[in-house]
């Protein structure tokens, strides 16, 4: 992975970051990218976007949206650039992407979009739904994830930057087996997630 510039966007233009992902749960692996991201392009806030119903993961059991964005709040309420939205949940239907940037670019008129992605989702992004519109809609960063290859072999030139970011090999797959089995969660999600974890009862039976 080469040296990457980082884009200058718009003269006088926010540089709003936007954070997409089931977070059933967050882990520290999306806190790490988000807060790398955000120093390395010098972006004014990074709004975490919890899915509505993720589309590629109908085949899962994905935990309620509600459970999936208290515990995405509880993870950023420390950090005073972290923001939520509640934009695919409250939409209703599958979740697609370029809806999003829609409703975020028509939102935030002020802002230039800069959406972060890791290895893994961005390898698949061709299968999202209007692909090729993307990238008129946002900046795409896709970030390195131990075990995945991280290549923008095929993606539009100058419509994403890679970046290396400190290698945390966490999923919300092992954390929610390791919760299924009784083993411990602490420091691979925020103490508070850990917490609404074991209130909610949440993955015991997995
Ligand atoms: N450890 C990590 N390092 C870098 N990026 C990550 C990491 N974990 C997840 N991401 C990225 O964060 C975004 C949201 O991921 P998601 O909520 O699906 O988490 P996940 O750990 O991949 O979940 P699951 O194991 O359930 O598929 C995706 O772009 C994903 O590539
Ligand atoms: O737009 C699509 O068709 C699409 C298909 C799969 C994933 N995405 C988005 O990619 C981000 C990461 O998704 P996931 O399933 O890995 O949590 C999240 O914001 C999803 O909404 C988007």
């Amino acid at each position: 992975m080469g040296e990457q510039e980082v884009p200058t966007g718009s003269r006088g233009k926010r540089r709003l970051g936007v954070m997409g992902g089931t977070f059933d749960p967050i882990h520290h692996g999306h806190l790490v990218a988000a807060s790398e991201v955000a120093a390395l392009f010098h972006l004014d806030e990074v709004v975490f976007v919890p899915t509505g119903q993720p589309w590629q993961k109908s085949h899962k059991a994905v935990s309620a949206a509600e459970d999936r964005y208290l515990m995405t709040v509880i993870a950023t309420a420390s950090n005073p650039q972290f923001s939520v939205s509640r934009i695919e949940i409250d939409r209703g239907g599958p979740t697609y992407t370029i809806d999003t940037l829609r409703d975020l670019r028509s939102l935030n008129s002020d802002s230039d979009l800069f959406f972060i992605t890791g290895a893994d989702a961005l390898s698949q992004i061709l299968t999202w739904r209007d692909a090729d519109e993307l990238f008129s809609l946002a900046h795409f960063i896709g970030v390195t994830r131990p075990g995945h290859d991280l290549t923008d072999d095929g993606l539009p030139k100058g419509g994403v930057s890679l970046v290396e970011v400190p290698a945390l090999a966490i999923s919300s797959t092992d954390c929610r087996m390791r919760v299924a089995q009784g083993d411990p969660v602490w420091y691979l999600v925020p103490d508070g997630v850990v917490r609404y974890i074991d209130k909610r009862q949440l993955y015991r039976g997995e």
